[in-house]
């Protein structure tokens, strides 16, 4: 019972999937890779395939011992874990930020910087940081008395709930992908994933880009330009920013992607403002379907969110990240164009 090519059994009513899934995976070093077309030719299993080739690529099933039918069990089983339902927060997201997470990790001044478990933690903290979303954040689950929430204390709720489903999930059989490690080296993959994962937690933005900015006016570089990181507190610091930044992404991405995701998200922040209508509960900012202006919003997340993380980064990583900067601007610039009666565009 061999596995399939690239992890997943592919569409059978498409002829040459598998040649169009490969000439897809072509780009997996790119920014621009077409996430969404490798959910379609993957019939919507694109996390398990993503991460598979990932893992591949980067030799980490070899390096780890990691049987290759153990991964995918594991990986498949987590990609059941997202909803399907949920507009956003699904299998299609935790791929894309897979993608974006080992994209971050390939920057020059990253070059040898982390260790292949360091890789591992990153890329696993990726797979599952939104696993069992509901569709439905934080403060909605804390407001409506969740049992979720009272699980968690009103603590990183969500954040904590994936971390202990991908957890658990590494007990069933035939899915501990980490079963060949030591266990000192499983110990430290798993404080590494809680870490990144908790890191994720939106409340936890300003103080971590904070944090980032403080390290780029410090940052020490080697002679070869790449990053000095020698304590864990550093180290850590810096993948808890990677996997941030690649979880805000979307802006950053080509016109139409961005478009997607946007369209995506918007869909799901509605489907929770319809139900706390519903609940008769005040309804959450940008969730309003009647009263939100899209690209407005855009506009105003990209200015006071995403801007100045990602600028942050492109520092840190300085020239790295100057593409992605390009993309987040013309973005910007997309979206402030499509505001009716907008200023007109800055002349020369
Ligand atoms: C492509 O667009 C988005 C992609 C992802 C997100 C998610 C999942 N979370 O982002 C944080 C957030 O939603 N916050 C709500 C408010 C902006 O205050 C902030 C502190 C946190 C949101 C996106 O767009 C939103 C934000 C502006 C209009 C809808
Ligand atoms: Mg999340
Ligand atoms: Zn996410």
């Amino acid at each position: 019972d061999s596995l399939p090519r690239f992890g997943v059994p592919l569409p059978q009513d498409l002829p040459n999937a598998e040649e169009e899934l490969e000439r897809e995976l072509d780009n997996i070093d790119k920014w621009g890779m077409d996430i969404f077309r490798i959910d379609m030719l993957t019939s919507h299993r694109p996390l398990t395939c993503v991460s598979y080739t990932l893992f591949e690529e980067r030799n980490l099933l070899k390096s780890f011992n990691i049987p290759p039918k153990t991964f995918v069990t594991y990986m498949l089983n987590i990609e059941e874990h997202y909803n399907k339902e949920v507009k956003y927060h699904n299998q299609v997201h935790a791929a894309d930020v897979t993608h974006s997470t080992h994209f971050l990790l390939c920057a020059p001044a990253l070059e040898s910087v982390f260790t292949d478990l360091e890789i591992l933690a990153a890329l696993f903290a990726a797979c599952i940081h939104d696993v069992r979303h509901p569709g439905l954040n934080n403060q909605f689950l804390v407001n409506t008395n969740s049992e979720l929430a009272i699980m968690y204390n009103d603590e990183s709720v969500l954040e904590n709930h994936s971390l202990a489903v991908a957890f658990k999930l590494l007990q069933m059989d035939n899915c501990n992908m980490l079963e060949a490690l030591n266990k000192k080296a499983v110990a430290a993959v798993q404080k590494m994933v809680i870490d990144m994962v908790l890191a994720t937690d939106m409340v936890k933005h300003m103080s971590l880009l904070a944090e980032l900015k403080t390290m780029v006016e410090t940052k020490k570089v080697a002679g070869s330009g790449v990053l000095l990181l020698d304590n864990y507190s550093d180290r850590i610091q810096v993948l808890k920013n990677l996997l941030h930044c690649a979880d805000l992404a979307n802006p950053a991405k080509p016109p139409d992607f961005c478009q997607q995701w946007t369209q995506r998200v918007m869909g799901e922040f509605f489907t929770q403002g319809d139900l706390e209508k519903e609940k008769k509960m005040e309804v959450s900012p940008m969730m309003d379907r009647n009263t939100v202006v899209v690209e407005k919003s855009q506009v105003g997340f990209i200015d006071y969110i995403i801007h100045p993380l990602w600028e942050t980064w492109a520092d840190l990583v300085y020239p790295d990240a100057q593409d992605i900067l390009m993309y987040l601007e013309q973005n910007r610039e997309y979206y402030q164009g499509q505001i009716r009666d907008s200023p007109p565009p800055e002349t020369a």
